[in-house]
Protein backbone atom coordinates (compact mmCIF):
# COMPACT_ATOMS: atom_id res chain seq x y z
CA UNK A 1 0.00 0.00 0.00
CA UNK A 2 2.98 2.37 0.52
CA UNK A 3 4.52 1.78 -2.88
CA UNK A 4 0.89 2.52 -4.25
CA UNK A 5 0.36 5.77 -2.29
CA UNK A 6 4.14 6.31 -3.38
CA UNK A 7 3.34 5.76 -7.04
CA UNK A 8 0.07 7.83 -7.36
CA UNK A 9 1.93 10.68 -4.94
CA UNK A 10 4.49 10.99 -7.76
CA UNK A 11 2.09 11.26 -10.75
CA UNK A 12 0.62 14.08 -8.45
CA UNK A 13 -2.69 12.41 -7.94
CA UNK A 14 -4.84 12.83 -4.89
CA UNK A 15 -7.21 10.00 -3.32
CA UNK A 16 -10.47 8.79 -2.35
CA UNK A 17 -11.22 5.74 -0.42
CA UNK A 18 -13.98 3.66 -1.96
CA UNK A 19 -15.54 0.81 -0.46
CA UNK A 20 -16.78 -1.94 -3.36
CA UNK A 21 -19.53 -4.07 -2.15
CA UNK A 22 -22.09 -6.60 -3.81
CA UNK A 23 -25.48 -6.22 -2.46
CA UNK A 24 -24.31 -5.34 0.98
CA UNK A 25 -26.98 -5.40 3.60
CA UNK A 26 -27.00 -2.44 6.03
CA UNK A 27 -25.07 -4.38 9.26
CA UNK A 28 -22.51 -5.03 6.65
CA UNK A 29 -22.40 -1.31 5.27
CA UNK A 30 -22.55 -0.32 9.75
CA UNK A 31 -19.43 -2.28 10.40
CA UNK A 32 -17.52 -1.58 6.99
CA UNK A 33 -18.15 3.01 7.25
CA UNK A 34 -17.73 2.35 10.96
CA UNK A 35 -14.20 0.35 10.55
CA UNK A 36 -12.76 1.59 7.09
CA UNK A 37 -14.06 5.61 7.20
CA UNK A 38 -14.33 5.34 3.11
CA UNK A 39 -14.90 8.49 1.40
CA UNK A 40 -17.42 6.93 -1.52
CA UNK A 41 -19.46 3.18 -1.71
CA UNK A 42 -19.56 1.45 -4.48
CA UNK A 43 -22.89 -0.70 -5.31
CA UNK A 44 -21.49 -3.36 -7.67
CA UNK A 45 -24.52 -5.49 -7.54
CA UNK A 46 -28.01 -5.80 -8.33
CA UNK A 47 -29.22 -2.60 -6.11
CA UNK A 48 -32.08 -0.63 -7.05
CA UNK A 49 -32.43 2.60 -7.39
CA UNK A 50 -34.94 2.62 -4.12
CA UNK A 51 -31.67 0.67 -2.51
CA UNK A 52 -29.17 3.11 -3.68
CA UNK A 53 -31.18 5.99 -2.30
CA UNK A 54 -31.62 4.89 0.86
CA UNK A 55 -27.90 3.62 1.05
CA UNK A 56 -26.98 7.57 0.49
CA UNK A 57 -29.60 8.97 2.98
CA UNK A 58 -28.72 6.09 5.71
CA UNK A 59 -24.81 6.43 5.32
CA UNK A 60 -24.31 9.88 4.29
CA UNK A 61 -22.05 9.11 1.19
CA UNK A 62 -21.52 9.61 -2.37
CA UNK A 63 -22.18 6.14 -4.18
CA UNK A 64 -21.18 5.14 -7.39
CA UNK A 65 -23.46 2.59 -9.06
CA UNK A 66 -22.07 0.13 -11.33
CA UNK A 67 -24.07 -0.64 -14.52
CA UNK A 68 -23.09 -3.78 -16.18
CA UNK A 69 -23.67 -3.39 -20.12
CA UNK A 70 -23.66 -5.54 -22.94
CA UNK A 71 -26.07 -4.28 -25.12
CA UNK A 72 -26.91 -0.55 -26.01
CA UNK A 73 -30.33 -1.73 -24.14
CA UNK A 74 -28.49 -1.88 -20.85
CA UNK A 75 -27.37 1.43 -21.13
CA UNK A 76 -30.66 2.88 -22.40
CA UNK A 77 -32.37 1.05 -19.20
CA UNK A 78 -29.28 2.66 -16.51
CA UNK A 79 -31.54 5.89 -16.93
CA UNK A 80 -33.70 4.72 -13.69
CA UNK A 81 -30.08 5.10 -11.78
CA UNK A 82 -29.77 8.84 -13.17
CA UNK A 83 -29.36 11.50 -10.44
CA UNK A 84 -30.06 8.60 -8.25
CA UNK A 85 -25.78 7.87 -7.59
CA UNK A 86 -23.97 10.08 -7.37
CA UNK A 87 -21.99 8.58 -9.95
CA UNK A 88 -22.43 5.47 -12.53
CA UNK A 89 -19.78 3.29 -13.46
CA UNK A 90 -20.54 1.68 -16.51
CA UNK A 91 -18.57 -1.76 -16.50
CA UNK A 92 -18.97 -5.06 -18.90
CA UNK A 93 -21.31 -7.45 -18.06
CA UNK A 94 -19.83 -11.00 -16.53
CA UNK A 95 -20.61 -14.36 -18.11
CA UNK A 96 -23.74 -16.04 -16.20
CA UNK A 97 -22.10 -18.00 -13.25
CA UNK A 98 -18.58 -16.35 -13.84
CA UNK A 99 -17.42 -15.88 -9.60
CA UNK A 100 -17.29 -12.12 -9.36
CA UNK A 101 -19.68 -9.47 -11.08
CA UNK A 102 -16.51 -7.35 -11.76
CA UNK A 103 -12.83 -6.65 -11.68
CA UNK A 104 -12.34 -9.39 -14.45
CA UNK A 105 -10.75 -7.82 -17.32
CA UNK A 106 -13.77 -7.76 -20.03
CA UNK A 107 -14.55 -4.94 -21.96
CA UNK A 108 -18.12 -3.52 -23.84
CA UNK A 109 -18.39 -1.93 -27.14
CA UNK A 110 -16.87 1.39 -25.83
CA UNK A 111 -19.22 3.62 -28.30
CA UNK A 112 -22.24 2.36 -27.35
CA UNK A 113 -22.14 5.02 -24.58
CA UNK A 114 -22.24 7.80 -26.96
CA UNK A 115 -26.03 7.45 -26.74
CA UNK A 116 -26.00 7.92 -22.86
CA UNK A 117 -28.54 10.53 -22.13
CA UNK A 118 -28.15 10.95 -18.74
CA UNK A 119 -26.72 13.59 -16.41
CA UNK A 120 -24.93 11.44 -13.62
CA UNK A 121 -21.21 11.69 -13.54
CA UNK A 122 -20.00 8.45 -15.11
CA UNK A 123 -16.65 6.31 -15.67
CA UNK A 124 -15.86 3.87 -17.68
CA UNK A 125 -14.81 0.06 -16.67
CA UNK A 126 -13.60 -2.77 -17.65
CA UNK A 127 -11.04 -4.71 -19.93
CA UNK A 128 -8.89 -1.15 -19.85
CA UNK A 129 -5.20 -1.22 -19.89
CA UNK A 130 -2.38 1.20 -20.67
CA UNK A 131 -2.73 -0.06 -24.09
CA UNK A 132 -6.38 0.70 -24.70
CA UNK A 133 -7.65 3.60 -22.59
CA UNK A 134 -6.93 6.38 -25.07
CA UNK A 135 -8.98 4.71 -27.62
CA UNK A 136 -11.21 3.77 -25.14
CA UNK A 137 -11.61 7.35 -23.79
CA UNK A 138 -12.03 8.41 -27.62
CA UNK A 139 -14.21 5.70 -28.66
CA UNK A 140 -16.84 6.06 -25.50
CA UNK A 141 -16.44 9.93 -24.70
CA UNK A 142 -15.73 8.60 -21.28
CA UNK A 143 -14.98 11.86 -18.85
CA UNK A 144 -13.48 9.13 -16.49
CA UNK A 145 -11.97 5.80 -16.26
CA UNK A 146 -11.67 2.84 -13.63
CA UNK A 147 -9.34 -0.10 -13.39
CA UNK A 148 -8.75 -3.67 -11.82
CA UNK A 149 -7.01 -6.39 -13.73
CA UNK A 150 -5.31 -3.88 -16.28
CA UNK A 151 -2.91 -2.61 -13.49
CA UNK A 152 -2.51 -6.45 -11.90
CA UNK A 153 0.34 -8.66 -12.69
CA UNK A 154 -1.25 -11.49 -11.26
CA UNK A 155 -5.12 -12.14 -9.92
CA UNK A 156 -5.87 -9.44 -7.17
CA UNK A 157 -2.09 -8.35 -7.46
CA UNK A 158 -1.63 -4.84 -8.13
CA UNK A 159 1.58 -3.61 -9.59
CA UNK A 160 2.89 -0.25 -9.23
CA UNK A 161 4.65 -0.45 -12.40
CA UNK A 162 1.52 -1.18 -14.39
CA UNK A 163 -0.32 1.48 -11.96
CA UNK A 164 2.25 3.95 -13.35
CA UNK A 165 2.04 3.33 -16.89
CA UNK A 166 -1.72 3.66 -16.74
CA UNK A 167 -1.78 6.87 -14.78
CA UNK A 168 0.94 8.44 -17.12
CA UNK A 169 -1.36 6.98 -20.42
CA UNK A 170 -4.73 9.01 -19.06
CA UNK A 171 -2.56 12.02 -17.82
CA UNK A 172 -1.00 12.43 -21.81
CA UNK A 173 -4.49 12.53 -23.18
O1 LIG B 1 -12.33 -5.96 -8.84
C1 LIG B 1 -12.89 -6.89 -8.26
O2 LIG B 1 -12.29 -7.89 -7.84
C2 LIG B 1 -14.39 -6.86 -8.05
C3 LIG B 1 -15.00 -7.92 -7.42
C4 LIG B 1 -16.37 -7.88 -7.23
C5 LIG B 1 -17.11 -6.81 -7.65
C6 LIG B 1 -16.50 -5.76 -8.27
C7 LIG B 1 -15.14 -5.77 -8.46
N1 LIG B 1 -14.51 -4.73 -9.09
C8 LIG B 1 -15.20 -3.55 -9.39
C9 LIG B 1 -14.55 -2.60 -10.26
O3 LIG B 1 -14.94 -1.45 -10.20
C10 LIG B 1 -13.52 -2.99 -11.28
O4 LIG B 1 -12.53 -2.02 -11.28
C11 LIG B 1 -14.24 -3.05 -12.63
O5 LIG B 1 -15.09 -4.15 -12.64
C12 LIG B 1 -13.24 -3.17 -13.80
O6 LIG B 1 -12.46 -4.31 -13.64
P1 LIG B 1 -11.41 -4.72 -14.77
O7 LIG B 1 -12.17 -5.14 -15.98
O8 LIG B 1 -10.65 -5.85 -14.18
O9 LIG B 1 -10.53 -3.51 -15.01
Amino acid sequence: MAELMQVIRAEGMTTLLTAVLVNPDDKLLQALTHAAKPDLIQLHGHETPERVAQVRATFGLPVIKAISVETADDIAQACVYDAVADYLLFDAKTPNGADLPGGMGLSFDWPLMRAWPGKTPWLLAGGLSSDNVAQALRLSGAPGVDVSSGVESAPGVKDERLISGFLKAVKSL
